[in-house]
């Protein structure tokens, strides 16, 4: 069984992701974090961010492994441990740069596929390209202004600078971000964490373990 959830940055996928998956006793998938260490060992490295072969060279000959467990995803460089670094302001900004390459999309994808299931995954496009088989698929939207909010409580920028930097990544990011067309778009802005889980498991009646 495989559940997906897409959407914008900001949006909730992730803590969705992993109250859906806990109520169902299966693990969730951060696609988003195998693109955040492809732009994090790109910064490290000085490699140019849109060079396809040195960032593919990066993530191919550096052992790079995402650890998708259900409390939480890690990742893995070797026996580095990359997590707590894949969430600053500069890999933010840099991340749609890597996940633009053709390249870097296929080698993510190819880890994805390789994940034995069943799991929820969650990223851009889980639902559309990676899992189009998947049996239950959402997409979560919510206004930028109701995004920042969310995200000032994570980073030290204001509100107005980090609305501005998801609406710059809304559109950086806009050839990945079409719902999946069996999706339901669930626009999380009036409801709180637990309101969206609810709303997805409503769904599942035949899913739960
Ligand atoms: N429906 C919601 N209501 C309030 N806060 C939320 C909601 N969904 C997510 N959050 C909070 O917003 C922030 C961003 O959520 P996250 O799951 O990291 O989003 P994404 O994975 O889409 O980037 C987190 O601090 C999370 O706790
Ligand atoms: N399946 C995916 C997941 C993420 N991406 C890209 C788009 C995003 O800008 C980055 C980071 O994704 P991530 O889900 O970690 O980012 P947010 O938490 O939504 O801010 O990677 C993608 O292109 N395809």
């Amino acid at each position: 069984m495989i559940v997906t959830i897409d959407g914008v940055a900001a949006s909730g996928k992730s803590s969705v992701s992993g109250g859906v998956a806990r109520a169902l006793g299966v693990p969730y998938v951060s696609s988003g974090l195998l693109y955040r260490a492809a732009a994090l060992l790109a910064l490290e490295a000085g490699v140019d961010l849109r060079d396809a072969p040195a960032v593919l060279g990066l993530l191919e000959g550096r052992g790079v492994r995402l650890e998708p467990l259900a409390e939480g995803n890690r990742v893995w460089l070797g026996q580095r441990e990359l997590t707590a670094d894949l969430h600053s302001t500069r890999v933010d900004k840099g991340v749609s740069a890597v996940a633009a390459l053709p390249d870097v999309r296929a080698w993510v994808d190819a880890q994805l596929r390789l994940l034995p299931e069943p799991f929820v995954a969650e990223g851009r496009d889980m639902g559309t390209n990676v899992f189009p088989q998947a049996q239950a698929k959402f997409y979560l939207t919510a206004s930028p202004r109701v995004r920042a909010e969310r995200r000032a409580k994570e980073r030290p920028e204001d509100i107005p600078a980090i609305e501005a930097a998801l609406t710059r990544r809304d559109e950086a990011d806009r050839r990945q971000i079409t719902p999946a067309a069996d999706a339901l778009v669930i626009d999380t802005g009036p409801l709180d964490l637990q309101g969206v889980i609810d709303v997805i498991l409503s769904t599942l009646p035949d899913c739960r373990s």
